[in-house]
């Protein structure tokens, strides 16, 4: 390899939010996900595309080990969150998923007031010393989910009375409240009508200067909006893994083809 070469190589593995090896995942006897290897990187978002059933979700799971809740699944292989293994016994996984936030396919916010949604997790997490500073962070946190503006006024009022977009803006903000590196995100649009779904799709792009993003979407339009690198899965398998552009306009696989040409998925 020529020094050039591996500089490059050196930096795009430094730059790497979450590396993982070999992670494969059961559900008791079905090998849902087979051999994955992917570099995330930092202040990025990254798209996982594919047909249903091919793995996407379970594969975002592991990221925050949220597979750990489902008693039939068993996950294998190595994955780093800056060089540190997230499955390490020494990790709480409680702490894990505030540094590795989650947002659902459906705007999952609880039956508390607004500002309760957001104080929530920097509550249990200890992260603020006074109400001041609980404030301040319920702010931040609900401009950062670009949805301050609209509820200013109305914090005391249950989150789940908001419209479908609001309440997934509102989730945004309750899952970057605990000042997260990472947010995931289950086909955050799904439920969203064009609107909403743009409005969140702005916010994605806003979002990624400062976490490393990592989105499931069946939308091809939408990975190609919002996301730098795209990983496509096929059958468990990550098939390709490349810059979005590269993934849409010269994938290397044929599956991957027929898979953004619409003849399979
Ligand atoms: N909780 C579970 N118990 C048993 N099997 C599961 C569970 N969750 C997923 N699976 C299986 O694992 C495989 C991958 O599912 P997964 O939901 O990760 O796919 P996906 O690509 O996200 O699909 P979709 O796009 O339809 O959401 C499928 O065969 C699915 O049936």
């Amino acid at each position: 390899m020529n020094d050039m070469r591996k500089i490059e190589r050196d930096v795009k593995m430094t730059d790497s939010k979450i590396t993982a090896r070999d992670v494969n995942v059961y559900y008791a006897d079905t090998h849902a996900l087979k051999n994955v290897d992917v570099d995330i990187a930092d202040k990025t978002v990254t798209a996982f595309i594919g047909p249903s059933g091919c793995g996407k979700s379970t594969f975002l799971r592991c990221l925050n080990r949220m597979n750990d809740t489902i008693d039939i699944c068993r996950v294998t292989g190595q994955i780093e969150l800056d060089g540190s293994d997230i499955n390490a016994k020494s990790v709480d996984p409680v702490q894990l998923r505030a540094q590795v936030g989650m947002v659902f396919q459906k705007p999952n916010p609880f039956p508390k007031s607004i500002y309760d949604n957001v104080a929530y997790g920097p509550r249990i997490h200890g992260l603020a010393k006074s109400k001041a500073d609980l404030d301040v962070i319920v702010e931040k946190s609900l401009r950062r989910g670009a949805i301050w503006d609209e509820v200013k006024d109305r914090l005391d009022q249950p989150g789940t009375g908001l419209s479908g977009g609001q309440q997934q803006r509102l989730c945004i903000a309750r899952a970057v409240a605990t000042e997260p590196e990472v947010l995931l995100m289950d086909e955050p649009c799904s439920a969203l009508d064009p609107i909403a779904t743009a409005q969140v799709e702005e916010l994605i792009d806003e979002l990624r200067r400062e976490y490393s993003v990592v989105i499931v979407t069946h939308s091809m339009q939408q990975a190609a909006r919002v996301s730098q690198n795209t990983a496509f899965f096929h059958l468990g398998t990550l098939v390709e893994f490349n810059e979005t552009n590269q993934i849409f306009t010269n994938p290397q696989d044929s599956r991957t083809e027929s898979y953004i040409t619409g003849r399979i998925g």
